[in-house]
């Protein structure tokens, strides 16, 4: 797991709703956190600025504003209920987190409106003042900047007093539901259907009357309900929204009376002038709240000359309100904010199929559930389960416990590691992902000829990987879950023919493959056992001693794994493996697999069989 610190100062007032009574009592502010039952919304001011003289450039959680329905994490409400005075049961917070709409920033910023045909032309024209924040697009949408091409036509006929009649009759005629051309008036059911034939879905929704009539009419209450939750899930999953505030110096846009078609065709026909298909060009926040003159001369070049007369007619500077959501900032950024100042940010973890899999340390433990919700918020929908390790890897199965911090409780999963899939359950069986180059690696010095005998091989990456290549291989674990999995495995790869399947201690393994026909024809021995696969290697002596000792007898490699925390680890596995052998002239081939601890190395030693240790009379 990588680990960073982190700097924002404003951290020293936070705390986790959890956090230990000492550390609690440490503080004179209240917690940023809130429960749902405990939170309460901020009736007073509209909005909380924060942003400050010095902040840095780019969006940032120091910055912005807030909505009344949002809590800064800076800014508690002054009558919220701090969660020290509360007396909520400690079961109860183990449940509160955060709400997320405290990491909801509103950001005042300038915008160039640009028709739609000539927006990424001007994009590229203004590139170093656009805003350029990271996940934003520069180009920006807005609701009813789409026009269709039909309607268009009727407007931008020409723009004198006479023919903006003529585009109020045209439009009158198709509001009423008139043909064009006849003046007939059309039955309600062919007008309906002669708006649904003339207009695409975005068109469509534009009139209201007609969307009316589409809807099945539902019982209000429950459509409110539905509407609410719909609006809510959109929030949470939208990043971000942008909304013009300011037309030409005037909220929501200059519009004399009588001349607001907005009520009958929705935002795009406002004011004096037809604008058609828009977009809008996000400036560099430098250029929020200025006014035209202010503005870089590249800006106002743009500004100045529209291409088209379209285009002259539709470029204006606007104000707009950028709205980041919590579903914005990234997973470091949230856990800064969440988490008390100094404290390292857990910012990696290891995945497993759909599994997260942390590896927390003490000064964490207090925040575990917090971490795994963002954990889990950041990386849906590839992780549905966060788990945190408890304890080391222990116990004969080598299986981790594991407890589960977020998300939904299934430790089943299914891996994929070099084109094979496996399926594993944490909670059973051995999986280790660091190791995928590893068996890669090991299987790739293999041959079409060879047989293979994977001693310890778990759900098969190993031996399964080799048998989509080698001649045969036998596999062997000692955990029946592992053994149950590996065959499930070999199915799920297509490999159950080229693979035997065997559930006995490892030494007995050995003794039995090699005191059968079975034995002469193995080639590879695989023993991935790093705590102790190295004292195994005694099984192999005299193991030969009762078969006749030919130049046709050929002696399987040996590829055994091993943990070494000694200043010189090469020299230390060679020592275990020669000890365990009892012969002292092995040559070994080894190389570090990887670092697993500070000082502690994953070795890997492959050597012959020596005759000697194999034809051995004494054991
Ligand atoms: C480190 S895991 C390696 C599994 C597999 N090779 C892999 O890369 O995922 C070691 C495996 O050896 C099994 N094991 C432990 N002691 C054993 C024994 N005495 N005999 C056979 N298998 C054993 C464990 O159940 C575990 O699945």
């Amino acid at each position: 797991m990588l680990l960073r610190p982190h700097s924002l100062s404003y951290r020293r007032f936070l705390l986790p709703p959890y956090a230990s009574p000492e550390l609690l009592s440490q503080t004179a502010t209240p917690s940023l956190f809130c429960s749902s039952a405990t939170a309460v919304s901020t009736a007073a001011a509209t909005a909380i600025q924060t942003s400050g003289s010095n902040i840095s450039y780019g969006p940032s959680l120091r910055k912005g504003t807030l909505s009344s329905q949002t809590t800064h994490p800076l800014n508690p409400p002054s009558n919220s209920t701090s969660l020290r005075d509360s007396q909520i049961h400690p079961e109860e917070r183990e449940e509160i987190l955060f709400k997320e709409d405290q990491f909801t920033r509103a950001y005042k910023i300038a915008a160039l409106r640009v028709p739609s045909e000539h927006c990424y032309a001007l994009e590229s024209r203004l590139r170093g003042h656009l805003l350029n924040w990271p996940r934003i697009r520069n180009v920006a949408r807005v609701p009813g900047d789409e026009v269709d091409e039909e309607v268009q036509n009727i407007l931008t006929i020409k723009n004198s007093v006479n023919d903006e009649a003529e585009i109020l009759k045209a439009l009158c005629r198709r509001i009423d539901g008139k043909a064009e051309g006849d003046g007939e008036e059309l039955s309600p059911v062919l007008y309906r259907d002669k708006l649904v034939k003339e207009f695409n879905a975005r068109g469509f929704v534009s009139f209201r009357n007609l969307a009316r009539i589409s809807r099945p009419k539902r019982k209000k209450k429950k459509m409110d309900e539905i509407e609410q939750k719909g609006e809510m899930s959109r929030k949470r999953r939208q990043r971000m929204v942008v909304e013009v505030v300011e037309v030409g110096g005037c909220e929501g846009g200059c519009v004399e009376e009588g001349e607001d078609f907005c009520g009958l065709l929705g935002d795009k026909f406002r004011g004096r002038k037809w604008r058609g298909s828009t977009r809008l060009l996000l400036l560099d926040e430098r250029y929020a709240e200025k006014e035209v003159d202010e503005l870089p001369e590249a800006v106002k070049a743009v500004l100045r000359g529209g291409t088209s007369e379209a285009a002259m007619l539709t470029l204006e500077l606007v104000s707009c309100l950028l709205t980041l959501y919590y579903d914005y900032w990234p997973m470091n950024e949230v856990l800064e904010a969440l988490l008390p100042m100094g404290m390292i940010i857990p910012s990696a973890f290891e995945t497993v199929g759909h599994i997260a899999h942390l590896n927390l340390s003490n000064e964490h433990l207090p925040y575990k559930k917090l971490i795994a919700k963002v954990v889990l918020d950041k990386n849906k929908p590839k992780i549905r389960t966060v788990v945190n390790k408890i304890d080391a890897i222990t116990g004969d199965y080598r299986t981790m416990q594991l407890e589960v911090l977020a998300g939904n409780h299934s430790l089943v999963t299914m891996v994929v590691e070099n084109g094979l899939r496996f399926h594993v359950d944490l909670a059973t069986v051995y999986w280790n992902s660091r190791l995928a180059t590893e068996r890669q690696r090991l299987v790739s010095c293999f041959t079409q000829d060879d047989v293979v005998c994977d001693v310890f091989s778990g759900v098969g990456p190993i031996a399964i990987a080799a048998a989509k290549k080698v001649k045969h291989v036998y596999a062997n674990d000692l955990n029946p879950y592992a053994v149950d999995y590996l065959q499930r495995n070999c199915v799920l790869n297509k490999v159950e023919r080229k693979i035997e399947v065997f559930n006995m201690d490892g030494r007995r393994f050995i003794d039995a493959m090699f005191s059968t026909e079975k034995g002469r024809s193995i080639t590879q021995v695989v023993m991935n056992l790093p705590n102790d696969a190295a004292e195994y290697l005694d099984a192999f002596r005299g193991l030969f001693r009762n078969k006749p000792n030919d130049k046709a007898c050929t002696l399987p490699a040996i590829h055994v794994y091993g943990f070494s925390k000694a200043e010189d680890p090469e020299f230390d596995f060679h020592e275990r493996i020669r000890i365990a052998l009892l012969e002292a002239a092995v040559a070994v081939d080894i190389r570090r697999v990887r670092l697993v601890a500070p000082g502690k190395w994953m070795l890997c030693a492959s050597f012959a069989l020596p005759k000697s240790v194999a034809f051995a009379r004494s054991l």
